[in-house]
């Protein structure tokens, strides 16, 4: 019969492939674009979701059910719309998606690990990996069962406002942390089948991970964000595609369309490198997504012919459609691009084949709803302490004293003279130390409640303050007052950077640090021994002051769990993170990346100084 009943498709013990047979065989072609459908949350009712067969949901950066929602909120909100898709003719279950950049970003209380240009630096994948196994745990805590992670963009010019979510400018560091995508799905079983999608789905503490964005992002000219691409087919390949070589052996299940343009030509219309290279040539079995609007942006300017959008798109590759807004418009279009003949049953085919295969592998059949299980994931201490530890490592010490001084790190805990300085913006700001994609979309700068976290300067005074020393803090110390006070200071932290900021309102031309970080260095470190400690989501402009630093940190962006600094500056633990980018000295050397016949770093890729945990 055409209906759902007991139909082989609900058979969990059917082969996959008769299963997604059976029911492809059974759907009309509104079914099958409703499939194809990703509509944004405040979109989806359960009646919409029903009435139009939508087969997926999103949160876009900042999309909550409520201000600080608890799991138990998120999960109503899930399982309300599964009601909509379980209810229609067929009851095929919609998958709920949502970014995942450093965590669960979007959600209060959420972990939120250090940003990926920092993992890059700890060259530890398989500690990348169980931050992989935690995220799946805490977005899993919330009833979502799909992320659009991890970003597998090979940054090459650190103009890009996107930088921070990319591993490194090394494709084969990048490769190596690809290990997170079995975190976030499991790992394939030995002897299981590679290159197939893969979703742990037997315990629903995985999620679906999404490799993004294919192909190519981080080579941007300028680094000016969703822009053009240069380079020949073998530069793309040995810079850009390798990363997609190891996602797709670990059975990733989705793969996400970039919004740039490879010599031209926009991703989202590429049939050659969506089609013929991921598809047929990496033989890539799971959906393709395409990026926020990103069908809109093929035209310019956006949206200005969407039937020629949807064509373009659709017969490039691109399997599901994150709309997200203006899906009547999609679907109607859609429907009279396959009835008209411009668009073949073939790719509609192809197309909902692959949403089913991943729907069918991680079990979503199985268990369509959500439950609050899993709820006390969210946030929990084990996971802080994952991200504590994932601090320690991704923090990149670039100097230790001055010519002919003793190193300055690790700091004594009992300072001698009984007090130290603290000072910069970025010591007591939560939300800049988290940086884009935290709770909103840009980001928050301040402390205000918004997560739960600590600062580097609480745990800078959980660290020493019980050893009987002093902290004084001060956000912007003028001269004066540094003349006036240095004899009470052993030593001062300096700790300054960027706002946070996500895309293109992080793309920057200059790259240096922003006032009035400069001034407390000049004014601090002129008259007191400082350590230095740059949050940023990349590498700034630090020349002009190094030879008044007595000690540089790169610390980047490293999320709730600032005692992480405090453990490193401190000596509970050594330094013993590498850069996995290249410290220019200035911003016209760029692009200048490791293996560029020209290189001049100031700190080459890879550099780091280590030091020894300390014994008091
Ligand atoms: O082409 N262009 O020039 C362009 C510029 C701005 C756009 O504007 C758009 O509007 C934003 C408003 O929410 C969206 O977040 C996206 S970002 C998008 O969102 C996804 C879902 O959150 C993430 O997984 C992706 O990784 C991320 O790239 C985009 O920036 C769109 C296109």
């Amino acid at each position: 019969s055409k209906e759902g009943g007991g139909a082989r498709y609900k058979d969990p013990t059917r082969p996959l492939n008769a299963r997604i047979d059976d029911l492809l065989g059974r759907m009309t072609l509104a079914e099958k674009i409703g499939q194809m459908s990703q509509i944004e949350r405040e979109k989806a009712t359960p009646d919409v979701i029903n009435k139009y067969f939508i087969g997926s949901v999103l949160s876009g950066g900042g999309s909550v059910p409520a201000a600080n929602a608890p799991p138990e909120a998120w999960v109503k909100m899930v399982n309300d719309m599964q009601g909509g898709a379980l209810s229609t003719r067929l009851g095929i279950p919609m998958l709920y998606g949502i970014d995942a950049v450093h965590g669960h970003g979007s959600v209060y209380k959420a972990t939120i690990f250090p940003h990926n240009i920092g993992l890059g630096c700890t060259r530890d994948p398989e500690l990348v990996k169980r931050i992989g196994a935690a995220v799946a745990l805490e977005v899993r805590a919330t009833g979502i069962p799909y992320i659009f992670a991890p970003c597998v963009a090979v940054c090459r010019d650190p103009r890009w406002g996107r930088c921070y979510e990319s591993f490194s400018e090394h494709p084969e560091l990048v490769q190596n942390m690809t290990s997170i995508i079995s975190g976030f799905q499991g790992e394939i079983p030995a002897g299981g089948r590679k290159g197939v999608p893969f979703v742990a789905s037997g315990g629903r503490r995985n999620v679906a991970a999404c490799a993004k964005h294919y192909v190519g992002d981080g080579g941007t000219a300028g680094g000016i964000n969703a822009n053009d691409t240069v380079a020949t087919f073998h530069e793309l390949l040995s810079l850009h595609m390798p990363p997609y070589y190891n996602a797709v052996i670990r059975g990733v299940a989705t793969v996400m369309v970039s919004y740039s343009s490879f010599n031209g030509v926009k991703m989202h219309a590429n049939h050659f490198l969506v089609t013929d290279f991921l598809k047929k040539r990496l033989r890539f079995r799971g959906f393709v997504i395409s990026d926020y609007q990103g069908l809109d942006f093929i035209t310019t300017p956006e949206h200005a012919d969407y039937l020629l959008s949807i064509k373009l798109g659709i017969l490039a590759g691109i399997d599901m459609v994150m709309i997200p807004f203006n899906y009547t418009e999609f679907i109607d279009d859609l429907t009279l691009l396959v009835q008209n003949g411009t668009i073949p049953m073939s790719r509609i085919d192809d197309a909902v084949r692959r949403i089913l295969r991943v729907k069918f592998t991680m079990g979503l059949f199985e268990n369509p709803y959500a439950d609050t299980s899993l709820a006390g994931e969210l946030g929990k201490q084990e996971h802080r302490d994952l991200a504590r530890e994932a601090v320690r490592k991704s923090l990149v010490l670039l100097k230790n004293g001055k010519p002919g001084d003793k190193p300055l790190l690790p700091l004594p805990k009992k300072a001698y003279g009984g007090s130290i300085l603290v000072a910069g913006s970025h010591a007591d700001d939560l939300g800049s130390q988290c940086g884009g994609w935290t709770i909103t979309w840009q980001g928050f700068t301040g402390n205000n409640n918004l997560t739960a976290g600590t600062t580097i300067l609480d745990g800078i005074k959980r660290a020493i303050e019980p050893a009987g020393t002093d902290v004084v803090y001060a956000g912007n110390p003028d001269a004066d007052f540094v003349q006036r006070n240095k004899a009470r200071f052993d030593y001062a932290i300096v700790v300054v950077g960027e706002p946070p900021y996500a895309e293109t309102f992080g793309d920057n031309s200059n790259l240096t640090i922003p006032a009035p970080g400069p001034d407390v260095i000049r004014n601090v470190c002129g008259s007191i021994r400082c350590v230095v400690v740059i949050v940023s989501g990349r590498q700034l402009v630090v020349e002009p002051y190094l030879d008044a630093i007595d000690a540089l940190v790169a610390a980047w962006l490293p999320g709730t769990e600032g005692q992480g600094v405090a453990d490193v500056l401190f000596g509970d633990y050594g330094f013993t993170g590498k850069l996995s980018r290249t410290w220019f000295r200035s911003v016209e050397q760029l692009p200048m990346n490791v293996g560029d016949a020209h290189y001049d770093p100031l700190f080459p890729f890879g550099f780091g100084l280590e030091t020894q945990p300390s014994k008091f």
